[in-house]
């Protein structure tokens, strides 16, 4: 419960919500010393838009020097000049996560500036196909896990040493609902969902001798340009949300806050944990 206090507090701060009242001294004295992001540098894939993007704003918004990315230069020059005119910064290149030499320019933009990189954000995500599990071709399975669940694993592998120069880091996975109760004909992305958990799980395990924290964040349904392949769905998913939850969809500024929380240093002894951002909760 406290630390979901201070997720919401990291939330509100990024809201510019500085007046809010603390109730104990001591989490007071806490919260100021972990106020600001400043000197940390944070790479986030697929960042130009939706989840991806609020995300990067928030993280900057809190003094982190972010490097943004996705597959399209357009996406990239269009968010970078926003979040540069916001005064905040920000630096990105085009990079596909799937694509290896991608993956090593990206390393190399995170650098150019910089001695080290402290946080790596996974929001980059696809779903080809709408239909079922065993009619789903090996090019779809190979699509989907080398975007959604490999490049993950192998983008860390590549920042890892630079997260080790810095004496440790945080990584966030964003995984789905999907992942917990799956979605009716979105199989192959519900199996990479749920397989990011597993992913959190056994790299949290592994780096934390190397001080690097790793989590995930669960979203529900999220107002972005990606859930457009609802309406060819046979039912309303934002139906789940009226009767479990709080009435609403989500914003992709509703998984921003909880990002910066977890990249802070008031999140530096939770590592492995996943956790949903939806307006209700799907598990126990
Ligand atoms: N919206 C929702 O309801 C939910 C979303 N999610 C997850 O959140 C993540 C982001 O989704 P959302 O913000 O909604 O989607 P958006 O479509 O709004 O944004 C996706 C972003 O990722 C970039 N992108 C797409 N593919 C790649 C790639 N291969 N490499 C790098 N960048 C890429 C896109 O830019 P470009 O086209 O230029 O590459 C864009 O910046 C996904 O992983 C998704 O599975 C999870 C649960 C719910
Ligand atoms: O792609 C998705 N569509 C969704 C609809 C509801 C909840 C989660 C998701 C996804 O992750």
């Amino acid at each position: 419960t406290t630390s979901m206090f201070r997720a919401l507090s990291w939330t509100l701060r990024g809201l510019h919500c500085s007046s809010i009242p603390l109730s104990t001294r001591m989490f007071s004295e806490r919260a100021d010393k972990s106020r600001s992001l400043a000197d940390k540098v944070a790479v986030i894939t697929g960042s130009t838009k939706g989840i991806g993007f609020a995300i990067a704003r928030h993280l900057a918004q809190n003094g982190a020097h972010v490097v943004i990315c996705s597959r399209k230069q357009w996406n990239v020059d269009q968010a970078v000049t926003t979040l540069q005119k916001e005064g905040l910064s920000v630096t990105g290149t085009v990079c596909h996560v799937g694509k290896a030499e991608d993956r090593d320019r990206l390393v190399a933009k995170a650098l150019e500036h910089h001695n080290g990189i402290d946080f790596l954000v996974c929001v980059a995500g696809v779903n080809p196909l709408v239909g079922s599990t065993l009619g789903a071709s090996e090019q779809v399975w190979d699509k989907i896990l080398g975007v959604n669940v490999k490049a993950p694993a192998l983008l860390l592998s590549q920042l890892l040493p630079h997260m080790e120069n810095r004496g440790g880091g945080s990584v966030v996975l964003v995984s789905s609902v999907a992942a917990y109760m799956p979605i009716s004909k979105l199989g192959v992305y519900n199996t990479s969902k749920t397989a990011l958990l597993g992913l959190c799980k056994s790299l949290a395990m592994e780096l934390a001798p190397k001080g690097i924290r790793v989590n995930s964040i669960v979203p529900g349904l999220i107002k972005t340009d990606f859930i457009q392949m609802e309406k060819t769905l046979p039912y309303s998913l934002s139906d789940l949300n009226k009767v479990y939850g709080l009435q609403r969809l989500g914003e992709p500024e509703d998984c921003a806050g909880i990002v910066s929380f977890l990249c802070s240093s008031d999140a530096s002894y939770i590592t492995g944990e996943n956790i949903t951002v939806a307006g209700y909760s799907p598990k126990l």
